[in-house]
């Protein structure tokens, strides 16, 4: 049957309405806007900013070094040029390019250090010195040292003519030894000197030179105890040694000493140093630290040369210069350091702006009203989700774009389709997880709060477990990969290996990561993308089953089992006739409603032949809410039939509680009936409430809008639902503020939320018209609105009767009596009685009400001697503060004989107020509600 004017809008009208909502409601949101953009852009930045002030912390340009620089003033004002090694006072990096540096392939045919001739001129001039004799066994020595982690220490067994002349040398600095066996060069750190001797027996300290003794410098002889501290493995020897010097030092507290030189194996023909010292110098990067250890390196070259050639002899080290690299690499990219951590905290940052926005939805029923307006789950689906994956991907791009262009290594090292690849897979498992997670939402604020704790809480989670266990060969993988099936961990596990990578990349010179390193079994980015593609389907799945079956958000649950297509036939085809066999004692008491009575029949005789003049065919429904805490179900609609023919209007009337919403909410698929079924348009709201929409408006109890849209925004959107098109659209738009008053002096281009209740009201009235819907439901349409409004409301409702039937529920007998053309009365979730206002009133108020009031109350005798003249069987209703109120059959009472009663009783008695008047449906409504209530307690 066709149900809709204007015909079904189908999935790309559906679409499109939504699609133009969202870009609208998008462009209103200021500040979510500007979070999306500002917020890569931000962290970008300021991670770009601390790389800069690392790199100038860093930076070699200002350091001033070559043979022929100036590196200072000599005593007598000249310029003090020096050939070879130069550091810098006040830098922190002690790296001297050769000024004339060989290419690369010929710095390999040297090794690293040479000794020089330092009398040669050239050498002096530009750097080009002659190698005198080359420090053979130096580099394989270091090679050794390098790897390990020892303590240091500056000790050696018996060379004390090596130490000697290294003291000799080192004199001309600032430390000092006398014969001693352990030195430890106090240029190296700004603690004091000590003088250490294994051998106490022979230890007798010679006096100290006076340039050392008189100098700040703390200087402290001390014997190591114990003769054995001499072995031949290296590592015993320098734990032994330091048990020793910890031993004897005198706070007893460990004390760091930066390097130690072994020269062991050093003789007048081969000079074999070994230098200690700990790993960190290498790996960590600090400057400082390798210069100090470069320098010690030449002043113990310097001390053995000496030693040999004597006193005078200097020697010096060239070709210790920067790598041929761009950046150094004991730099620190900062971007990939941090970047894990910081960069899944802007990636996360979409997953509380999706969740929100999906229970923001849910929580104000907006999702319940775009689906009651003709929205099916397919295009809200199709289109939220795809709005959600262009807003990410906008996101996502402005993050890298930023990234790349203020050139963080952790974007441009690493190869951009991998990271294409890697954020759109994660980017749609977020918003799955969102759409999952929003199920379990119906308040915005908690979800929030959830979502942003879900932010920060794992990304520095996966911070702490990813650096401890990740790197940790023990802590088994199987556990890894558990963690990376939580979307966050996978996220950060994926940036983590970017961070890496670009590390590395950074650090030597290479690429980041390309698609070659995903085969290597230490990248964890294979098995991450992996886990986050399949997880991203089943969430999805997982998501729209549970929105289906469990969501509060989008109406009726289905069932379970819903997509197995035989058990939803079946379902329609078990239509289950009314038999007043069956039904409970309620629906007996019917038998004395013979209006009530009657529509059940006419309801029967529709179904067993239908006719396409009713639109509306309610059988027998029931609702039933099951009891919680210890409390039994409620029974809030027992058992209504109604029949509603086209260009009808019928009120619902009654006491609070007494079911209206109940039924109106089965009506419009908020709730599923518990029995009883109804037929919109010959469709079965149980099971084709998806298609009932497309020709349905609803004005719900509540105004359920978006405060950012405006009104004509607003119904712009449903028209679009409601099929309507192009100049149609437009015209219907127009029609409609006009003719809810919204049109004027541009109020229909404001935003919703600036409107006053009485708009609101009138906006969500010329919602549930438009499109011609062929069934309306309106839940106290005229709520909260001025007399002059609500007339004007009315008038908007009698034109819209025709050809449509209207469910109106309203407290105002006013309202009821000009708008409808059948009314109902419903108590305790029974229809008590029903017909047109007029045959109501005929039928439950055949008397007229007369009212008095006297000067005083103790006229009350006389008063009601008068009404018992007129009328033996009147009816008081009511005494209060000297008015008194009667019904009086109008079979007993002559309307002449009560105005000559009154003029009577004007002479024995004051009479400030009397009136006589038909019975109003209010009178109606409260005799019929009381007449039920007392009825129920006495059953
Ligand atoms: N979701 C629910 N769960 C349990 N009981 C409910 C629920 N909704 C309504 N009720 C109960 O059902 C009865 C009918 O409520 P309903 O809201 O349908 O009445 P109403 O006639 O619309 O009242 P009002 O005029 O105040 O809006 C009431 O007793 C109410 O407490």
């Amino acid at each position: 049957m066709a149900i809709s004017s204007q015909g079904r809008s189908s999935f790309g009208t559906q679409a499109n309405a939504l699609l133009l909502k969202n870009l609208t409601f998008q462009k209103r949101n200021y500040l979510t806007n500007l979070r999306l953009v500002a917020y890569p852009f931000i962290l970008c930045l300021l991670l770009f900013l601390i790389q800069d002030l690392a790199d100038r912390a860093f930076d070699k340009d200002e350091f001033k070094c070559g043979c022929s620089t100036c590196t200072g003033t000599n005593g007598d004002g000249t310029c003090k040029k020096e050939c070879g090694v130069q550091y810098s006072t006040s830098r922190q990096v002690g790296y001297c390019p050769n000024p004339n540096p060989p290419e690369w392939p010929a710095l390999l045919q040297v090794p690293p250090f040479s000794v020089l001739d330092p009398d040669s001129e050239s050498c002096r001039i530009n750097g080009s010195c002659n190698p005198v004799f080359l420090l053979t066994g130096l580099n394989q020595t270091l090679g050794l040292s390098l790897g390990e982690n020892f303590f240091t220490g500056v000790f050696s067994p018996n060379g004390s003519d090596v130490l000697d002349a290294l003291a000799n040398s080192l004199a001309g600095s600032d430390t000092h030894t006398q014969g001693s066996n352990f030195v430890e060069p106090a240029f190296l750190s700004d603690r004091p000197l000590y003088i250490f001797q294994a051998d106490c027996a022979n230890f007798s300290p010679k006096p100290i030179p006076m340039h050392i003794a008189s100098s700040t410098i703390p200087i402290e002889v001390r014997c190591v105890q114990g003769t054995n501290i001499w072995h031949n493995s290296s590592s015993s020897v320098n734990d032994e040694f330091f048990k020793g010097y910890l031993q004897s030092n005198p706070e007893g507290k460990i004390t760091e000493i930066v390097a130690a030189f072994d020269f062991l194996n050093s003789n007048d023909n081969i000079f074999n140093l070994g230098i200690y010292t700990k790993r960190e110098i290498y790996r960590s990067g600090e400057p400082k630290r390798m210069t100090r250890f470069l320098r010690s390196v030449n002043l113990a070259s310097n001390a053995y040369l000496q030693h040999l050639k004597g006193a005078g002899v200097k020697m010096l080290i060239d070709f210790v210069k920067e790598m041929p690299k761009q950046q150094s690499q004991f730099s620190m990219d900062f971007s990939s350091f941090l970047g894990a951590l910081f960069f899944s905290w802007v990636v996360l940052q979409l997953f509380p702006v999706v969740l929100t926005s999906l229970v923001y939805e849910k929580q104000h029923k907006l999702r319940i009203m775009m689906k009651m307006h003709g929205l099916g789950d397919g295009p809200y689906w199709v289109i939220s989700y795809m709005y959600f994956l262009l807003l990410s991907v906008v996101y996502m791009t402005c993050f890298v774009a930023f990234g790349s262009l203020i050139g963080l290594k952790f974007f441009t090292l690493n190869d951009y389709s991998i990271q294409f690849v890697f954020y759109f897979i994660y980017v749609n498992l977020q918003i799955s997880v969102a759409f999952l997670v929003a199920t379990l939402f119906s308040n915005v604020k908690t979800a929030a709060v959830i979502g942003h704790i879900c932010v920060f809480g794992s990304g520095l989670l996966g911070s702490f477990l990813f650096q401890y266990f990740v790197e940790d060969n023990s802590f088994p993988r199987g556990w890894i990969i558990v963690l990376e099936i939580f979307p966050s961990f996978a996220l950060y596990r994926g940036l983590y290996e970017f961070a890496e990578l670009a590390i590395a990349g950074s650090t030597l010179g290479i690429d980041g990561m390309r698609w070659k390193d995903l085969n290597d079994g230490t990248n964890g980015m294979r098995e991450v993308l992996i886990i986050m593609l399949v997880e991203w389907l089943i969430v999805l799945c997982f998501a729209f089953y549970l929105d289906q079956v469990a969501s509060s958000g989008s109406g009726v649950k289905k069932h379970p089992l819903f997509f197995l297509k035989n058990w939803n036939n079946n379902r329609s085809s078990s239509f289950r006739r009314p038999s007043l066999q069956k039904q409970d004692s309620k629906v007996f008491v019917e038998i004395d409603k013979p209006d009530v009575m009657q529509e059940r029949e006419k309801v029967e005789q529709l179904l067993l032949e239908p006719q396409a003049s009713h639109a509306i065919v309610v059988d027998n429904i029931k609702k039933v809410y099951p009891g919680t805490d210890g409390n039994p179900d409620m029974s809030a609609v027992r058992g209504l039939s109604l029949a509603l023919p086209r260009g009808e209007c019928f009120g619902m009337l009654g006491p609070n509680g007494a079911g209206k919403t109940s039924f109106i909410s089965m009506m419009i698929g908020l709730t599923p009936p518990t029995s009883g079924m109804a037929l919109v348009e010959g469709l079965d709201i149980r099971t084709d409430m998806d298609k009932i929409y497309t020709s349905m408006g609803v004005c719900p109890q509540h105004d359920l809008l978006w405060e950012i849209l405006t009104g004509r925004e607003h119904l712009m959107f449903y028209g679009r639902l409601k099929n309507l098109k192009g100049a149609a659209l437009k015209q219907a738009v127009e029609d409609s503020l006009k003719s809810v008053n919204l049109f004027h002096g541009g109020v229909g281009d404001k935003k919703a939320g600036k409107y006053s209740g009485g708009m609101k009201r009138r906006l969500s009235v010329a919602i549930s018209l438009i499109g011609d819907p062929k069934v309306v439901y309106m839940d106290e349409p005229s709520t909260g609105l001025d007399p002059a409004s609500r007339h004007n409301l009315w008038n908007v409702v009698k034109r819209a009767k025709e050809n449509r039937a209207i469910i109106l529920t309203t407290h105002s007998m006013e309202e009821a009596e000009v708008l409808c053309d059948r009314l109902g009365i419903f108590v305790d979730g029974s229809l008590q009685c029903i017909g047109n206002p007029k045959e109501l009133k005929g039928r439950y108020g055949g008397s007229y009400v007369f009212t008095m009031t006297t000067s005083s109350s103790n006229n009350e005798e006389e008063v009601e001697n008068l009404v018992r003249r007129l009328s033996p069987n009147a009816n008081k209703i009511y005494n209060i503060s000297g008015t008194q109120k009667f019904e009086l059959p109008k079979e007993e009472v002559r309307i002449a004989d009560v105005f000559a009663a009154v003029e009577n009783a004007k002479k024995k008695f004051t009479i400030n107020a009397w009136g006589l008047a038909d019975t109003t449906l209010e009178d109606v409504f409260i005799k019929v509600a009381r007449g039920a209530q007392a009825f129920q307690t006495l059953s």
